[in-house]
């Protein structure tokens, strides 16, 4: 039976990230996916910022109601979460319905731009959702909010960082390096409480890397859905990723996105996961 995955995100205009790019990852893997939209996010051509407009409440849970009407689903990816209410909304939904298999982006912050995104929402975050993550993503800017560290350069800093975001209560751990991590390589760090893994991959010299965390978490959330245990699935997933960047799509003279089905075209074949153990 093909395996159903809902993501919990905001829609993307620029189709690379957010919502956008869960469900095509999740297609990418041979998945059916689902989605809840929390907000519309958009970043002015102009001055590059980011505007984020949320989904009303009732409309979210209208829509959650819709995604778990039969019940839990195989993997929950949660993105960007756009308002407070989400984050008690998507507790309760969770607890209710006894949700496994669940993927938290901590989305705080894109690429255009280096300002925090809804700081007020971190602190709900932390408590209701992290305990309740399988595998929690954050990018170097959302570690170094996690993990009250302002300073992460170094591996050592990476792996006091994932002790710290572990004992938040999440049960393992990714921090993405990627290209705000010193040095010639787009270095990641797992963590499960028992080993610390470092992944890494050269650094691609390209601006089209938007929607390169979202892909990756949605990577991840595809893997374990499919029965893939999380270790080699963030692993897959980093090869996912990786060809996305490299072969991906410019949008305007500053944003370039991933694009989701580079990965297949280069290997010629669907995105199982025993083959790329
Ligand atoms: N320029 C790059 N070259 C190679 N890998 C990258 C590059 N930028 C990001 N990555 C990788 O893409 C994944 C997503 O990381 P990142 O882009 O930092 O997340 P986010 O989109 O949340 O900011 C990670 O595996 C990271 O190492
Ligand atoms: C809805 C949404 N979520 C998350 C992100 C973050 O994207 P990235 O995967 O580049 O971190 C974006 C970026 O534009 C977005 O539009």
């Amino acid at each position: 039976m093909v395996k159903k995955i809902l993501t919990v995100a905001g829609s993307d205009a620029g189709g690379g990230a957010g919502i956008q790019a869960d469900l095509k990852t999740f297609e990418e893997y041979g998945t059916f996916g689902l989605s809840t939209i929390t907000s519309i996010l958009t970043v002015s051509p102009k001055t590059k910022t980011p505007s984020i407009y949320p989904i009303p409440i009732e409309i979210v849970e209208k829509q959650l109601e819709t995604a778990f009407s039969g019940g839990p689903l195989d993997a929950l990816k949660i993105g960007l979460l756009g308002s407070l209410p989400v984050i008690d909304l998507l507790e309760a939904s969770i607890k209710k319905v006894n949700q496994s298999h669940v993927v938290l982006d901590p989305v705080m912050a894109v690429k255009t731009n280096k300002e925090v995104l809804q700081p007020e929402l971190v602190k709900a975050m932390i408590s209701k959702l992290i305990p309740l993550a399988d595998i929690i993503t954050p990018n170097l800017v959302e570690t170094s909010i996690l993990a009250d560290m302002p300073i992460i350069e170094t591996e050592e800093d990476m792996t006091l960082a994932a002790k710290k975001i572990f004992n938040l209560g999440a049960k393992s751990v990714i921090i993405k390096g990627g290209d705000r991590f010193k040095g010639n390589s787009a270095t990641d760090l797992f963590y499960d409480g028992k080993q610390f893994l470092f992944i890494h991959e050269d650094k691609l010299e390209t601006n089209t890397n938007h929607g390169a965390g979202c892909s990756f978490a949605a990577a991840i959330t595809a893997g374990i859905a499919k029965g893939l245990d999380m270790e080699t699935s963030v692993k897959l997933a980093k090869k996912y990723v990786t060809s996305a960047i490299k072969y991906g799509v410019y949008l305007n003279d500053f944003t370039g996105y991933v694009w989701h089905g580079a990965f297949q075209e280069a290997t010629n074949r669907m995105i199982i996961g025993d083959d790329f153990k």
